[in-house]
């Protein structure tokens, strides 16, 4: 029996470049889609993959290089050219109208009309219902924008790109603000159209998700194509070493039992509908993961803890000191720090330097005699960009013209320079590659060895198991169990928070 022939080539990118004021961020981009095939972006922060999808977009204009969309040269040079040849994106950087409901987000500009011109608002949202519902997404379509988490508002992103019914769908790290579970659906969604013939390109720093979804890859390093192949063919070690361009060593962290007095003490807070009753501690050199799914509480807890919501009951103590409600610049002065997971925002002024967005928060450290001392300014900002391999032209090109995971290593520097004694970390290492997340670990191992205190909340339970002594699981606002990790593993985790 002679093999079948291969699928359609839905895209053909080679040789893509693309300077920026004189840098080049991509030198030689290539891609291949087929029909049917879901097909991995891979590379760490900054190798150009946003870059190559934005072009094949016509979100950005190449400067060289060849592209063909089912067999015709293409060279789009707006978002609107891609959708008409059936081409659609979720970006990384989520745009969501807040005064808008859910479906007037989702069909925006393509709203059903009654004879041509007034909206027609029942036929709107039961079309993002039925949308909705195919893709089990359990969203009202009516609800405004405003009201809803980053998960949701992620979920709504995508069901936007589902709803152009393109033949070519480019996920840009489409999972970064959602829990496993939203995952398997975004998964079988995806599985859903690939056999009717569609092709997804999927870039995800979670390799594990790469493995569980994709059948093929392209690596790019440094704007430069690395390797392209099957997932079959290939193990998670080889495809590392291809991404970051060399061994990486393990870091995990020592496991260890603290018995100090707690650094940081909370008891019974609440705040209504969002959490209740939650008491716990960390101790001097601990890190306490908390874990729970979408609408756990688990992120809410973090904001009221640090400062950004008042709670209705209960206190925090750092250092035996109590914490006053609502007031971060107070909680910064003693000794907390924030690593937030909607870096756009709450973490980052995307429009300031690099520099200044890392001294900010540090500035009154930095201030002599109402003078800020510039050299030490520097220091501190050259000292942040090496320890995480930010990676830039310069510390003064604004925070916008970095890579993805580049903005959230800068988050987490300039969490660093307000020299804290304890840091909440909320999803830490959303887009940062697998090189940079090892950097991370061991930064968060380098601030508990000194005596920090750490709590991550992070929807990847390997991570938690990695990084943490006790994972306290959340369960719709409360706190269900705290687990030693000797006890833990992913199975007990996700069955004790469902
Ligand atoms: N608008 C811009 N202005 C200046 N430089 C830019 C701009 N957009 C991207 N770059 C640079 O181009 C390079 C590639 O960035 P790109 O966003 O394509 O990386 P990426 O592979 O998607 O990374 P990540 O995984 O972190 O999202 C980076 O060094 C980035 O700083």
């Amino acid at each position: 029996m002679s093999p079948s022939p291969p699928a359609a080539l839905l895209v053909q990118a080679q040789g893509i470049a693309k300077c920026f004021n004189g840098v080049p961020a991509l030198r030689d981009g290539r891609l291949t889609l087929r029909a049917g095939s879901v097909h991995a972006l891979c590379g760490g922060n900054g190798a150009g993959k946003s870059t190559l999808l934005n072009i094949l977009m016509g979100l950005l204009r190449r400067d060289a290089g060849t592209m063909q969309v089912n067999g015709v040269a293409v060279d789009f040079s707006s978002p609107a050219e891609a959708l008409a040849a059936k081409i659609s994106i979720i970006t990384q950087e989520l745009s969501p109208i807040p005064g808008m409901t859910v479906a007037e987000n989702i069909f925006l500009g393509r709203e059903p009309r009654r004879a041509g011109v007034v909206i027609d608002y029942a036929r709107l949202f039961a079309q993002a219902g039925a949308l909705l519902q195919r893709l089990r997404f359990g969203i009202d379509p009516r609800a405004p924008m405003h009201r809803l988490s980053l998960a949701q508002t992620q979920l709504v992103e995508i069901a936007k790109a589902f709803s152009h019914a393109s033949r070519v769908l480019i996920m840009d790290e489409p999972t970064s603000a959602i829990g496993e579970q939203e995952v398997e659906t975004l998964f079988r969604a995806i599985r859903e159209v690939t056999a009717q013939g569609a092709g997804v390109v999927y870039v995800s720093h979670r390799l594990s998700e790469v493995f569980a979804i994709a059948d093929s890859y392209t690596v790019l390093r440094d704007g430069g194509f690395v390797e392209a192949g099957r997932l079959a063919d290939i193990d998670r070690r080889h495809l590392v070493r291809q991404i970051v361009g060399r061994e990486l060593q393990n870091t995990a962290r020592e496991h260890r039992a603290r018995t100090a007095p707690a650094l940081l003490s909370v008891q019974g807070l609440g705040r209504a509908g969002e959490f209740d009753a939650i008491s716990l501690q960390v101790a001097p050199g601990e890190v306490l993961g908390i874990y729970g799914l979408m609408g756990s509480g688990r992120s809410e807890f973090l904001h009221c803890v640090y400062g950004i919501t008042t709670p209705d009951s209960g206190s925090v103590r750092l250092g035996g000191q109590l914490l006053p409600v609502g007031q971060p610049h107070q909680a910064i002065r003693q000794g907390l720090a924030l690593v937030t997971e909607d870096r756009k925002a709450t973490g980052l002024v995307l429009t300031s330097s690099v520099a200044d967005n890392v001294s900010l928060a540090a500035l009154p450290a930095l201030t002599r005699a109402g003078v800020v001392q510039r050299s030490r300014e520097r220091a501190l900002v050259a000292s942040m960009v090496e320890r995480l391999r930010i990676r830039l032209a310069t510390p003064r090109m604004a925070v916008s013209g970095l890579s993805g995971g580049n903005q959230q290593k800068v988050v987490l520097a300039r969490c660093l320079a307000t020299r804290p004694v304890c840091l909440l970390c909320d999803e830490p290492t959303r887009g940062i590659d697998e090189g940079a997340k090892r950097e991370v670990y061991a930064l968060l191992e380098a601030f508990t060895a000194q005596g920090g205190a750490v709590i991550v909340v992070s929807s990847e339970a390997p991570e938690l198991l990695a990084l943490s002594d006790r994972i306290a699981i959340f369960r719709k606002g409360r706190l269900a169990q705290t687990v030693a990790i000797a006890d833990a593993t992913q199975e007990e985790l996700l069955h004790l928070a469902s």
